[in-house]
């Protein structure tokens, strides 16, 4: 054991001193690369947006500042070491690592870059969230999930022609493809035409939820967790494809459990490549090749349906879109194949986990729950009400309650940008370059910014009546940031919030729903929070007093 720690710190020295001598930041890391082509682009790309040879800052506010190399935080060496086996942060959760980290050093400080990592300043000072988002430009860096970009850059060149996507994209090449993709994608009207049928694959799951239920406990007997995945991709093909699918066939349960599947391993694997120190870049191991696996299945599942509904749609030849995918085929193909694949992926656990965040809530708060009903019961006096684009106008506290639980836990616990300008943070200097990490959920879980953050309080959300207390939340926009912010923020948002809206609300006009376990819902912490273990939510048929209309709690 020894001997392996001295041979790792002999490599960590050698690194170190490897980019103490080279200099620059970003030269440091893309010489020592060993996939050199990928890196080599990549790392040019964001040279380029970052104008490495602008000059230094010499005003006042950045000659005053404490400089970088004073920020606090473990050492290079020693923050490699704390991930072996027996070190401090050897399979932990994130978010503890970040608590960890926060108690020790304080509001900001550094993790320095290794093995093609670049340094990572972490802030919880959200006059910094402030300067950062200010200064991001119009074509904001997030440089994460790097092993992504290889795999679509390098490993699947052939099928991507050099184009990871939105998620990974960046420079004019991500600024061309949002500003295409925005127009079809951002706009709540053109994606709410699609709710009648986004309703109907609602009714029919919750339908399907009854025959799952045990009428005397309540309880669900599959795992609710997975049926939410399937509903949430059902749901998202739908909008991106105009595709109703048979869950019920063999090749759909088939193709959506491997996706599944895959998933959630690149969601795991993609973290520890990713986001902890690891040597991918110089070695290929076996944990990295399932990595490149699981992306591939995703592609592969994920494009048979594309493909199927690029031919319908070539066929049919209709005048009129009726899909995102067809929206966007005629604006620019490539573009089009590429967003929808993102959609399929990136829409079925970001929605699912932060649905079931939500629904546990309003499970554990029975007097919300039955404000929420009220509120519902006035737009669906009968159970199969259908929700349309009017009445779902009127729904200010369903929002409100999806609002608090992403306040609470929003899946992406953090924000990470990289800055193309020098920006002073907490008073120290911080190189153009820099990636910079704003933990977001930390703030949205302090006294200081929300009074009673430990409880669920949907009026924090409302906007008038006399039950909305706007004291309750931060003035701050930066702080409260669930899908991001600025020009870069996610582009499903529009699409999962239809889908949060339409599923809560069925089940909360059909329901009395509360949380059958004594313990509170743990999440694990990889890519993005999801929930852990069994979900043990309770659907009580709706009794005669539970239905009393009463006035809204506005
Ligand atoms: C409740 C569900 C969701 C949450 C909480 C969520 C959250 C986020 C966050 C925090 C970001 C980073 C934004 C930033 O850097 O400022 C993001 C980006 C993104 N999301 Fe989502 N997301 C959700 C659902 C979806 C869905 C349904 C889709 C696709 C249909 C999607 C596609 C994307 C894409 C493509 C990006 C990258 C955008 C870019 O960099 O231009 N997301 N999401």
């Amino acid at each position: 054991m020894l001997k392996k720690l001295y041979a790792v710190k002999q490599t960590g020295q050698r690194l170190v001193r490897l980019r103490q001598l080279c200099g620059a930041r970003f030269q440091a890391q893309a010489e020592q690369q060993r996939n050199s082509s990928f890196s080599n682009a990549t790392q040019q790309q964001l040279k380029e947006l970052i104008d490495e040879n602008a000059p230094e800052r010499t005003d006042a506010e950045w000659s005053n500042a404490k400089e970088y190399d004073a920020l606090p935080g473990p050492t290079r060496y020693g923050f490699f070491l704390s991930f072996l086996p027996g070190g401090e942060f050897h399979n932990m959760n994130y978010i503890c690592m970040n608590q960890m980290l926060r108690q020790k050093y304080g509001d900001i400080f550094l993790l320095k870059g290794a093995f093609g990592r670049v340094d990572t300043v972490f802030t919880y000072n959200a006059d910094d969230f402030e300067v950062v988002y200010r200064n991001e430009g119009i074509w904001p860096i997030r440089a994460a999930m790097m092993s992504f970009d290889y795999y679509r850059k390098v490993k699947r060149v052939d099928f991507f022609k050099g184009q990871s996507g939105l998620v990974t994209e960046h420079g004019s090449a991500w600024g061309d493809m949002r500003n295409k993709v925005n127009p079809v994608m951002m706009k709540s009207a053109s994606i709410r035409q699609d709710l009648p049928e986004i309703d109907k694959i609602t009714m029919k799951f919750v339908d399907r939820l009854e025959t799952l239920r045990d009428p005397i406990t309540g309880l669900l007997k599959n795992d609710f967790h997975i049926e939410l995945k399937k509903w949430a991709f059902e749901s998202v093909i739908y909008i991106s494809l105009n595709k109703r699918m048979n869950m019920t066939t063999e090749s759909a349960k088939k193709e959506t459990a491997q996706l599944v599947k895959n998933l959630a391993d690149s969601f795991n694997l993609c973290f520890k490549y990713d986001m902890t120190p690891s040597m991918w870049k110089y070695f290929e191991t076996p944990g990295f090749k399932k990595l490149m696996r699981s992306y591939n299945g995703i592609t592969e599942i994920t494009y048979k349906y594309v493909l199927e509904a690029m031919e319908r749609i070539k066929r049919e030849g209709n005048k009129e879109a009726k899909s995102v995918l067809d929206k966007l085929l005629r604006i620019d193909p490539h573009y089009a194949v590429l967003m929808s694949i993102d959609s399929l992926t990136s829409g079925m656990d970001t929605t699912a986990s932060t649905f079931i965040t939500a629904l546990y809530h309003i499970a554990r708060n029975p007097d919300k729950q039955q404000a929420l009903r009220r509120e519902l019961m006035h737009i669906m006096p009968d159970p199969r009400t259908p929700l349309t684009q009017e009445n779902t106008k009127i729904m200010p506290y369903l929002r409100a309650c999806i609002k608090e639980a992403q306040r609470i836990t929003p899946i992406a616990p953090g924000n990470l940008r990289t800055l193309p300008k020098d920006i002073v943070l907490s008073g120290y200097r911080i190189p153009r370059g820099t990636s910079v990490h704003m933990g977001n959920m930390a703030l949205c879980n302090s006294e200081k910014y929300y009074p009673r953050y430990k409880e669920f309080i949907p009026e924090r959300w409302l906007k008038a009546g006399t039950e909305a207390c706007p004291e309750l939340r931060s003035s701050n926009p930066f702080i409260y940031a669930p899908f991001g912010f600025g020009p870069r923020t996610c582009v499903g948002k529009r699409i999962a919030e239809m889908e949060m809206e339409t599923l809560l609300a069925r089940l909360i006009r059909s329901y009395k729903i509360s949380w059958a376990k004594p313990e509170e819902m743990q999440y694990n912490s990889n890519l993005i929070l999801t929930p852990k273990g069994p979900l043990k939510f309770r659907f009580m048929p709706l009794e005669e007093e539970d239905c009393a209309i009463g006035s809204l709690a506005m």
